[in-house]
């Protein structure tokens, strides 16, 4: 079976688009985007697109490839002190001379629509979640609209990233999954990831997942975003040969990345939503 992303984000941005309609609310989510990576720009165009579609206001601030930490930081201080502001995201990576960390660190944690403040992550962690990041929290958005019960399944993710590896281990967790985080010095990985029942790559390789690291009637996650020689986009996951001897299993593109835009959508709603009835100050 194949999870279809595209559809079900569809599917989550009209359900979303009438709820803010009824809401009476106008989210607005503003993005920070730092140079002229082309793959970048897409993304963030792509969010404002989603945006749009949904009843969202946005405004984008680009700021020069050359800025400086204390640049990104003036501009999410005032964006944090906008009150027309419902949600903020600073597109990464950013160039290596900015402090990523001070910047995602700046972010109001009630604006952080993205999950990435260790005060989120934090909550994340201690299993009261307020904000999660969007592409492990559209994977589990996926798997529930496909009826896909993590409770007591083996999961494994290959990868421990701040953005996806680390808090989709901890969603799963809350989800009462047994977790196996698996990185770069995991001996022996194969044996480890044949065994899961959800297998998540999370590792930026193209084809780096291939039919004997996966067991039979597994579920398989492909985060993996990799642009190919040809310039066409592909996944961590060999997908013609695992396809078959997987239960169900994402493609690339069509299946999480839409899901991630589809997510920032809803937490941008939550955002001004939870604002909006003072529970967030
Ligand atoms: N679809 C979407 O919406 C999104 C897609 N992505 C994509 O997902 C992928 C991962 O992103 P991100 O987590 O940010 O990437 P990172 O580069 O931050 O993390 C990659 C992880 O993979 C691990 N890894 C690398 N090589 C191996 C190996 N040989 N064996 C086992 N583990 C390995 C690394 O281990 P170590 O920690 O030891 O270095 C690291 O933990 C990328 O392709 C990215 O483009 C990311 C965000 C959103
Ligand atoms: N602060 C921040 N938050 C992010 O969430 C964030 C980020 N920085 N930096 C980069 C990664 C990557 N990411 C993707 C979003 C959508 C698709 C997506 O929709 N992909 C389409 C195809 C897009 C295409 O045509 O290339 C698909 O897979 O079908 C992919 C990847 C969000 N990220």
């Amino acid at each position: 079976m194949i999870l279809d992303g595209k559809k079900t984000s569809e599917k989550r941005l009209s359900l979303l688009s009438e709820k803010i309609g009824e809401s009476g609310l106008y989210p607005r989510l503003a993005t920070v985007l730092v140079g002229q990576d082309p793959a970048s720009q897409l993304y963030v165009r792509m969010k404002h697109q989603a945006c749009e579609r949904v009843g969202i206001g946005s405004i984008g601030i680009e700021l020069e490839a050359v800025a400086t930490t204390q640049d990104v930081l003036d501009a999410v201080h005032r964006l944090n002190a906008d009150s027309m502001i419902s949600g903020i995201l600073v597109q990464l990576p950013l160039p290596s001379q900015i402090d990523t960390h001070a910047v995602i660190n700046a972010v109001d944690p009630a604006k952080d629509v993205d999950g990435f403040h260790p005060m989120n992550l934090g909550r994340l962690f201690s299993g009261s979640p307020l904000f999660s990041p969007c592409t492990p929290l559209g994977v589990m958005t996926l798997l529930s609209e496909y009826g896909i019960d993590p409770t007591g399944k083996n999961v494994v993710v290959i990868g421990r990233s701040i953005e996806v590896g680390r808090p989709m281990a901890a969603l799963m967790t809350n989800a009462n999954a047994t977790v196996t985080i698996t990185h770069s010095k995991t001996v022996d990985l194969s044996s480890i990831t044949r065994k899961a029942d959800i297998l998540v790559a999370a590792v930026g390789r193209a084809h780096f997942v291939t039919e004997d690291m996966v067991g039979e009637g597994a579920v398989v996650i492909d985060v993996g975003t990799n642009y190919g020689e040809d310039g066409k986009l592909c996944g961590d996951v060999d997908f013609a040969a695992v396809e078959p001897i997987a239960q169900a299993i994402t493609p690339v593109p069509g299946g999480v990345g839409p899901m991630t835009i589809a997510t920032l959508m809803e937490n941008t709603y939550r955002a001004e939503y939870l604002r909006s009835c003072g529970s967030l100050v």
